[in-house]
């Protein structure tokens, strides 16, 4: 049991405390589960092993401990089928009614300043062994200095092939212990980069935020950006420290006037990054302006013709110019630091030079590791100034990434960051008394309606009434309202857990599009899983495509040209199916020729006809198809039509 449960834990990549895990001894389940939960250490999950029986099979994660024959091994999903490490897959059959264990995850509430010390912690260890090469930085200065001694001067060339053969040996050396710190670096970098993405990912519906695009992209090229420098970091401090050790070995306190002149070249250094501070971080957040600019008018490039050219342009010509404003900027900044550069490492050589002056009157001996000491001076300022570079760049990147977790995660509703109630249908909605507000003002007063299983309703109502935004606060999209919003008599709709979202709920607008990938991942994700009905329904979409493998598992939907109608037919038919409880299509049904319209209503009463139907539209042959009519006017909403009750209307 202790080794299937140790292969789920190590398959699902969550941290957890190994060594604690030996001590854990086998006892009843219960108490074996209960002492393994205690070990979880993932810095933004909250991981918890749990024990169930899965009714539905739809239910079943991805990855999960099955009793079979009173053996617990560890199964795989994929599709429909069931992978058992050595054994035949089971098929959906054999899975029914078992006994199973699997990890649940949920986010972490966490501030940015957590998130930060979090990225902290995920970096590399393994770059610590840089510390250990850093005397590697002493090679070059020691066959440099060959030419100082009588060697190089030997008759028998073979003598100096001889040496250099074994300097090369020592710089292989050091070339692949780098690359091996390199390489694990970066695998514990993607390991880790996948955690960050998975935990903004999860968080991501929970957003209000309307350009967390871009805060998103912002956090992902930052945070490589922050392992990366801290790893160049460490190097150029620890080939510092080795290579002003090697000279004080040789110059003794003579090299303390060398440090004193490192320390004053470091101060102008920094003087001279960060004093661009303010440029860099215009020159990012004008970079940000522009890839909004860019997604606006690349988002709208075919309507682009039918737009005044010089007026459409100076819009996008304004974010360019900024853009290159603070290009201008950086590109001074640079000039002048790289002359700095160069006249710091002169300046350097001077001080060096000037030291074994005196140096020489004392001990003659000094010159003749003058060359030595030469190469090492340079090692010395070529990592003071890297090393500046890399804190700057550093210090750069947190700003950003301070700047864009925090709006991001600032933006986050709590039950984002809960498992809320589970239930297995919604059968009754009931609206008590809400008031709805957008911007801080209410939009809609004392609202009461009661939603009913196997009801269709339309929302009808003027332009910017507010249909969509009551239609969202339903579904917890708005949660800024006064009142409760109670599914099945007892559960506020706030305290419902995401999964019964994603199990029972359809929820369509005009804005809703496909998921990257193939038409097959675009059914899965919303629930559809049967490839024969997956097949069907692609094909009554695509009457004159050839329906291959390639069609629907390859070709990604992005790719495949289809028609405003098909496009928004192929949403609807994958996202209603029997499990759905809740379909709300806010002018979702537009596109759609009236025999389309009748064709999905038949579909959803075919396979769902338990749901409770809204359907927002401003189309009167779709409103009067309705048995139920919610009006929304005059800053509220009421059944104006019902198939149940007579309703009268003032
Ligand atoms: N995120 C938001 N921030 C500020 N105001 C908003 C926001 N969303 C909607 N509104 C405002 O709320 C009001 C209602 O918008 P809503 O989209 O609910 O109307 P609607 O009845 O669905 O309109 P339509 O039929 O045009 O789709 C509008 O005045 C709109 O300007």
């Amino acid at each position: 049991m202790k080794e299937q449960l140790s292969r789920l834990i190590e398959q699902s990549g969550t941290e957890f405390d190994w060594k604690a895990y030996k001590y854990v001894s086998e006892h009843a389940l219960e108490k074996t589960l209960s002492e393994t939960n205690a070990l979880f250490l993932d810095p933004f999950f909250n991981v918890s092993l749990h024990k169930n029986v899965f009714t539905q099979l739809r239910h079943l994660p991805d990855l999960f401990l099955v009793n079979l024959d009173q053996e617990w091994l560890c199964v795989r999903r994929s599709d429909d089928h069931f992978i058992i490490e050595g054994r035949a897959p089971l098929s959906q059959a054999q899975m029914s009614d078992l006994e199973i264990i699997y990890l649940d995850e949920v986010p972490k509430k966490l501030t940015t300043h957590e998130v930060l010390r979090v990225l902290f912690d995920a970096f590399p260890r393994v770059n610590g062994l840089l510390f250990l090469l850093a005397p590697f930085a002493l090679i070059p200065a020691f066959y440099a200095n060959l030419f100082n001694t009588r060697m190089i001067y030997n008759d028998a060339s073979y003598t100096l092939i001889f040496i250099t053969g074994c300097f090369s040996l020592l710089w292989f050396t050091e070339f692949f212990v780098k690359k091996w710190v390199k390489f694990k670096h970066i695998k514990v970098v993607d390991e880790k980069s996948i955690k960050v993405e998975k935990y903004l990912f999860s968080l991501l519906s929970f957003s209000r935020l309307p350009n967390n695009l871009v805060k998103a992209r912002q956090i992902e090229t930052n945070r490589r950006v922050v392992w990366d420098n801290l790893a160049s970091l460490i190097t150029d401090v620890a080939v510092f420290l080795v290579a002003y050790l090697a000279i004080t070995a040789v110059l003794g306190f003579a090299s303390l006037y060398l440090l004193l002149f490192y320390l004053a070249a470091a101060s102008v250094l920094v003087w001279a990054r960060y004093k661009n501070y303010k440029a860099y971080i215009e020159h990012e957040s004008s970079q940000q302006e522009m890839l909004t600019e860019r997604i606006s008018v690349c988002g709208n490039a075919q309507q682009l013709r039918f737009y005044d050219f010089e007026s459409s342009f100076s819009g996008f010509e304004q974010a360019c110019q900024k853009i290159f404003h603070s290009d201008k900027r950086i590109s001074h900044v640079n000039f002048h630091w790289d002359e700095i550069v160069r006249y710091t490492s002169f300046l350097s050589s001077f001080c060096l030079f000037l030291v074994m002056f005196y140096q020489s009157k004392i001990d003659i001996g000094v010159l003749a590791v003058l060359i030595a000491l030469l190469v090492l001076n340079g090692r010395i300022s070529a990592a003071l100034t890297s090393g500046v570079s890399k804190a700057f760049q550093l210090l750069v990147s947190l700003f950003h990434l301070r700047k864009s977790l925090e709006p991001l995660l600032d933006s986050i509703s709590d039950n984002g960051y809960a498992r809320g109630l589970k239930i297995d249908t919604i059968s009754t909605i009931d609206i008590k008394n809400v008031t709805v507000n957008v911007a801080e003002q209410p939009l809609l007063r004392d609202i009461n309606l009661s939603l009913r299983r196997g009801e269709s309703y339309a929302v009808v109502g003027g332009i910017g009434a507010g249909k969509s935004t009551l239609l969202k606060a339903i579904v917890t999209l708005h949660d800024d309202y006064r009142g409760s919003i109670i599914y099945n008599s007892l559960y506020d709709a706030t305290t419902i857990d995401r999964h019964v979202f994603a199990d029972s709920v359809v929820y369509l607008d005009m804005n809703s599009g496909f998921i990257k990938g193939s038409l097959f991942h675009n059914f899965y994700i919303r629930g559809v899983r049967s490839k024969d009905r997956i097949i069907q329904l692609v094909r009554s979409v695509f009457s004159n495509v050839n329906v291959d493998y390639e069609f629907l598992f390859k070709t990604d939907i992005t790719d495949i040209p289809m028609s405003s109608g098909q496009r928004r037919k192929l949403m609807l038919y994958m996202s209603i199916n029997e499990h759905k409880s809740l379909i709300i299509l806010d002018e979702a049904l537009i596109n759609l020729s009236p025999e389309e319209i009748l064709a999905i209503r038949k579909y959803i009463a075919k396979l769902a006809p338990q749901a409770i139907l809204l359907i927002a539209t401003h189309d009167r042959m779709i409103s009067n198809m309705m048995p139920n009519v919610i009006k929304v006017e005059n800053n509220t909403a009421a059944l104006v039509k019902s198939s149940t009750v007579k309703v009268t209307v003032k």
